[in-house]
């Protein structure tokens, strides 16, 4: 998220477990108190949640909306279950599970972390089996990241995902026809349209060096569930924006 600040959001999810030291609320969780969240949770607010070492963990549909409104593709660190509820759901995902080198690596970095308690260890790591476990589980995970040395597991991620030096962040979007990408950057903006060039000139099979994105015609609630978005070519920016300047 660090590289890609306009590609990717963190879904801020919210948990009954207590703020380690360092740990901020909004910015690494929603800190909930647990009668309040279950009620939220009774209320449809929630598009997951689970049960995760003894305390109650989820994703509302808000923190997942106030990434995805911005335009960023939105990031879920949740557990096994948590990615069972996402899998059953209607929404588009890619599910990668990422497992220590070992497991006693595992109890290490646990350990070394300093913020639990032995019983607390225990429970982790009893928990961390059983997520291993279900790592293969069919159908769930579409990749498995091994995280041994972080720069290499991170340039790994990137692989998966298609990030390389070429698709660096900018103000911009791709639109795929195939194989090919037509990569096409924001020229202008109003409260109801966005106007898009073509980066390249080169555009694919399809695809038109000016475009015009019709966010009036965009319906919907939490990600997958957005409905309408109209695109269409245009000639000329001046006849769209005519009135505006
Ligand atoms: N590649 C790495 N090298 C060294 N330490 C790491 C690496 N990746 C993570 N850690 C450290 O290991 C500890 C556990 O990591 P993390 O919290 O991501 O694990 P987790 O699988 O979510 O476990 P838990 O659910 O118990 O929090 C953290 O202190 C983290 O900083
Ligand atoms: N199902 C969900 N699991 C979640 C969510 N947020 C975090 N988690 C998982 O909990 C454990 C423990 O986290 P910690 O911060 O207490 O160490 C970790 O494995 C997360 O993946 C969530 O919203 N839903």
């Amino acid at each position: 998220m660090k590289e890609y600040p306009s590609k990717f959001g963190f879904s801020v999810s919210h948990t009954t477990r207590s703020p380690r030291v360092k740990e901020i609320d909004g910015v690494h969780y929603h800190f909930a108190g647990r009668s309040k969240m279950e009620q939220d949770i009774s209320e449809g607010e929630f598009l997951e949640f689970a049960h995760v070492h003894g305390n109650l963990y989820g994703t509302s549909i808000e923190a997942v909306e106030s990434v995805t409104d911005e335009g960023k593709r939105c990031i879920l660190d949740i557990d096994v279950q948590g990615a069972r509820s996402v899998r059953a759901s209607s929404l588009e995902a890619i599910f990668i599970f990422v497992c220590p080198p070992s497991f006693e690596e595992l109890e290490k970095r646990l350990r070394a972390r300093g913020t639990e308690t032995e019983e607390q260890i225990q429970k982790r790591l009893r928990n961390a089996r059983a997520e291993l476990d279900q790592s293969n589980s069919p159908g769930l995970f579409d990749h498995l990241l091994v995280n041994d040395n972080l720069e290499a597991c991170y340039e790994n991620l990137k692989k998966l995902l298609s990030l390389d030096d070429d698709h660096k962040d900018s103000d911009g979007c791709f639109i795929e026809d195939g194989k090919a990408t037509a990569c096409y950057s924001i020229m202008s903006k109003t409260e109801s349209e966005v106007f898009l060039q073509s980066e390249t000139g080169e555009v694919v099979k399809a695809a038109a060096n000016l475009l015009a994105v019709d966010l009036s015609s965009l319906t919907g609630g939490a990600p997958g569930r957005t409905r309408g978005l109209k695109i269409h070519s245009i000639n000329s920016i001046d006849n769209c924006l005519k009135g505006i300047r």
